[in-house]
């Protein structure tokens, strides 16, 4: 997959793309990310990059020319992907998850394009932008971050990035349940001992009581999940028990 981004902060991205996972999938090129600094496309002397809202209030706006020819380079840069996504990252946009980083991972490219002071002229939205993304209910300084949490959420999605002891498909979201709780050596630690279960070398109770605790857990704390949760064939017996063991106990 392509990835350009679109920053103020080019730097930023430096110690973040060049670390772990992410390192290893742009070495063995599953990735190819470029972050393009939009005040070098500024048209004006010193580089501007800003300016005072119309109608007034606190803050600065992002001009549109400096971004729209940022991104028109991006866009020369991926000549061979017809109309990449362009996601603009705002606080206004639809909240990230993880279905959304499944449908990103699929795109051949995407250009995040990421705001500073109060954001951006409307219409680069308007014109440029198919996708704006929010990643929570609350408000950062800068689109970077932002950026960084979708590019490594989608990132590690495509085929071949994670291998596959690290494989994501038991991990929190991905089959609409959050995760069964891990243990690593050693067995005894400081008197906590490991859950006999785990250490009993049974296939089947290790596989159960993570399927129990699964479901437990996203009960008690995201009970949102299990509406759309669907339930696999071969724990619907199981699924039904541990839904009256939880009734009986109310
Ligand atoms: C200080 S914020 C601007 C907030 C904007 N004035 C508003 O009230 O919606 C500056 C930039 O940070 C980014 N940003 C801040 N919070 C974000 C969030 N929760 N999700 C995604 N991007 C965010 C956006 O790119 C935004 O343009």
């Amino acid at each position: 997959m392509k990835i350009r981004i679109l920053t103020l902060f080019p730097e930023m991205f430096d110690k973040t793309l060049g670390s772990s996972i992410l390192q290893r999938a742009i070495d063995n090129g599953y990735l190819d990310i470029q972050s393009l600094n939009i005040r070098d496309f500024s048209d004006s002397k010193h580089k501007k990059v800003d300016d005072y809202p119309y109608g007034g209030g606190p803050g600065m706006v992002m001009t549109p020319q400096p971004v729209f020819d940022c991104h028109k380079q991006a866009l020369e840069n991926l000549d061979s992907i017809e109309a990449p996504r362009t996601i603009y990252m705002s606080p206004k946009g639809k909240v990230f998850n993880q279905k959304l980083a499944q449908e990103l991972s699929k795109e051949k490219a995407l250009i995040f394009i990421c705001g500073h002071y109060e954001g951006i002229d409307q219409r680069i939205i308007d014109t440029l932008v198919t996708d704006e993304i929010s990643i929570g209910d609350y408000v950062l300084t800068g689109g970077e971050i932002p950026a960084m949490a979708v590019v490594d959420a989608v990132a590690r999605l495509i085929p071949g990035v994670l291998s596959q002891e690290e494989s994501y498909k038991d991990e929190s979201f991905y089959n609409g349940l959050l995760e069964y709780p891990q243990y690593t050596r050693p067995q005894d630690f400081r008197g906590m001992t490991v859950p006999d279960v785990l250490t009993s070398g049974n296939h089947k109770d290790i596989d159960e009581w993570r399927f129990r605790q699964s479901v437990e857990l996203t009960r008690n704390r995201r009970p949102d999940l299990l509406k759309d949760f669907v339930v696999p064939k071969d724990k619907e017996k199981l699924f039904k028990k541990i839904t009256i063991e939880e009734k009986d106990r109310k």
